[in-house]
């Protein structure tokens, strides 16, 4: 009998609580085991190698995905088992660069999988519609946005949020007393000690949502992670937004976006049926909460935005100006979905690039030297902010910044698609409709028959030395095909003009040169921090 007595609990005894246990374990077991027993996919039977636990369950690359070294752990199972390892029950990752060319380009029609679907807010965004004609329909509108003749609409956004940040570090290093807590240690050898990756996020996020949402956060100005959002009722982010907010505060932005993507990142490895029941756990309904105020941020943005007319010609009025087939511009929650797709695919993905970059120049001064030579000889000793028309052509900036997004990959893991009707050849493997597959970029920017021998050293002479052919098909920093980067000619011109003006300006020296970049990652690989020393290279 229970302590509680009969009427509270029923009167099963230890024994019989055994055996139902037993029983439950027994039916979980034989519910991954027979499906893989009884599997009739070829590439099943060919028993794919990988660790036993994600052959049996999703939950193996759920744990991966959580402590935040997914592509680092991937990347070792592919130096231990080959070209092919199973890393869940129906998700095979293929390290081979001709692989990408089948699953991830035009014409095959691989889709992307519900890896994307933990990835929602607000409505379904360019970035995780899954379906091929609601796809193809937003991006219709979207991509002439990104055309390379109407970025260039945009470098003068890129160069005023470029100017404050240079303004902001010049005053760190004469000493100015507002931006103490920037500060690791008293300057010393002509130089200010700090942590840079986090000035790299204000000037991301400062420029998208100045592009994105007329003006920007104000975070380069501050010196802090702070944007207004919008607080709304719990269902708010899946109804029409305009009428149901609630009340505007200030949150950290990057924190809740980096909160997000490991959340989502995590997420979307769960079993669907799985995914609700998640939720609930702290960390899962933490990085739940991060979605709502992140689409809160968007939301917000817009609605102060549309609230003032103007004649700008940014992100926004673009997105409003745009048209599908049949004439219809976006309605009010499509077009802030996109806002937010745009701040979140265009703000720490250059940041991180960014840091990545400054981090392994300062780490290798060599190369620093060679570039801030490229620099001066380009733009004379003048500090005038450089123009895109000054450095789009500089080969040895091109090559730094290259070799940034090869060895660090801020898009590093395989992103997940799904074979479709007919199955798929990859690599001399067939397989079936609904097997997933993924490349992971991590690896294949490792790959020594590529890039040779020292894929871990920084060196953007490789550029110069190894198959142009063989890097263009490898190279895979913006993914390929019709799911590829949307914002490559915006990223590549503002990856251009950050790193010309602030390394013709400065010069960076690691405070450990020993240290290596602590990542962590979610969705994105991202630098944890990256404390440099920074002096002015002219005084
Ligand atoms: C260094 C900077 C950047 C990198 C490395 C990068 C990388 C990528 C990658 C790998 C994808 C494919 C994701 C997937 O299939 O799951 C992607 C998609 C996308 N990117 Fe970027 N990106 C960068 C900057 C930007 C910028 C600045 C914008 C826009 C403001 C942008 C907008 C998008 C959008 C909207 C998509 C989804 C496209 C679609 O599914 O049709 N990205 N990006």
């Amino acid at each position: 009998m229970s302590l509680l007595g009969n009427q509270l609990l029923p009167p099963f005894s230890v024994n019989t609580l055994c055996i139902y246990g037993g029983l439950a374990f027994l039916l979980l077991a034989a519910w991954h085991v027979v499906p893989w027993l009884l599997d009739p996919y070829s590439y099943r039977k060919n028993r794919i190698p990988g660790p036993w636990p994600a052959q049996l369950s999703d939950f193996w690359l759920g744990r991966v995905a959580a402590k935040g070294h997914r592509s680092e752990t991937v990347h070792g199972l592919h130096q231990r088992y080959g070209k092919f390892v199973r890393i869940a029950p129906n998700h095979i990752s293929i390290a081979d660069p001709d692989a990408l060319q089948i699953i991830y380009a035009h014409g095959n029609g691989a889709l992307k999988s519900e890896f994307y679907d933990a990835f929602v807010s607000i409505r379904r965004g360019l970035f995780n519609t899954r379906d091929r004609a609601e796809h193809t329909r937003k991006r219709k509108i979207v991509s002439h946005i990104f055309s390379q003749k109407s970025v260039l609409e945009f470098e003068p956004y890129i160069r005023l949020a470029l100017g404050k940040l240079i303004n902001q570090w010049d005053s760190l290093l004469s000493g100015d007393e507002k931006l103490a807590s920037h500060r690791l240690k008293p300057n010393s050898d002509g130089r200010v000690w700090f942590d840079c990756l986090n000035w790299y996020n204000y000037l991301a996020f400062d420029i998208i949502g100045d592009l994105a949402f007329g003006e920007p956060f104000g975070m380069i100005e501050a010196g802090a992670d702070s944007a207004a959002v919008a607080v709304h009722d719990d269902n708010a982010a899946n109804i029409d937004v305009a009428e149901k907010r609630l009340e505007i505060i200030r949150v950290p932005a990057v924190k809740i976006l980096n909160d997000r993507g490991e959340y989502s990142a995590s997420m979307g490895t769960l079993p669907v049926w799985f995914r609700p029941y998640a939720k609930k756990i702290p960390w899962f309904a933490r990085g739940n909460r991060a979605v709502k105020n992140l689409a809160g941020i968007a939301i917000a943005a817009v609605d102060k935005r549309l609230a003032t007319p103007t004649d700008r010609v940014d992100l926004l009025t673009r997105l409003q100006q745009g048209k599908d087939d049949e004439g219809n511009p976006m309605g009010r929650s499509e077009l802030t979905a996109e806002a937010l797709t745009q701040l979140i695919a265009g703000s720490d993905t250059t940041s991180n690039s960014s840091c990545a970059i400054t981090y392994w120049l300062a780490r290798y001064p060599e190369a620093q030297r060679k570039l801030q030579k490229e620099l001066d000889d380009a733009l004379g000793e003048d500090e005038e902010l450089p123009t895109y028309e000054q450095v789009k052509r500089l080969p040895y900036l091109e090559a730094v910044i290259n070799e940034g997004l090869r060895i660090h990959s801020t898009s590093s893991m395989g992103l997940p698609r799904i074979v479709p009707e007919g199955g798929l050849e990859v690599s001399g493997m067939f397989f079936p409709a609904g097997a997933i597959l993924s490349v992971p970029s991590y690896t294949i920017h490792r790959d020594t028959s590529i890039w040779g021998t020292d894929t871990e050293v920084y060196r953007p002479e490789r550029w110069f030395e190894q198959d142009a052919e063989d890097i263009q098909k490898t190279f895979n920093p913006f993914s390929f095909g019709p799911r590829g980067c949307v914002g490559k000619n915006l990223a590549s011109m503002e990856l251009l003009l950050i790193i010309a003006t602030i390394f013709h300006r400065f010069d960076f020296v690691l405070m450990d040169p020993k240290h290596d970049l602590e990542t962590r990652e979610g969705f994105l690989r991202k630098p944890v921090t990256c404390f440099v020393g920074m002096k002015r290279r002219r005084t």
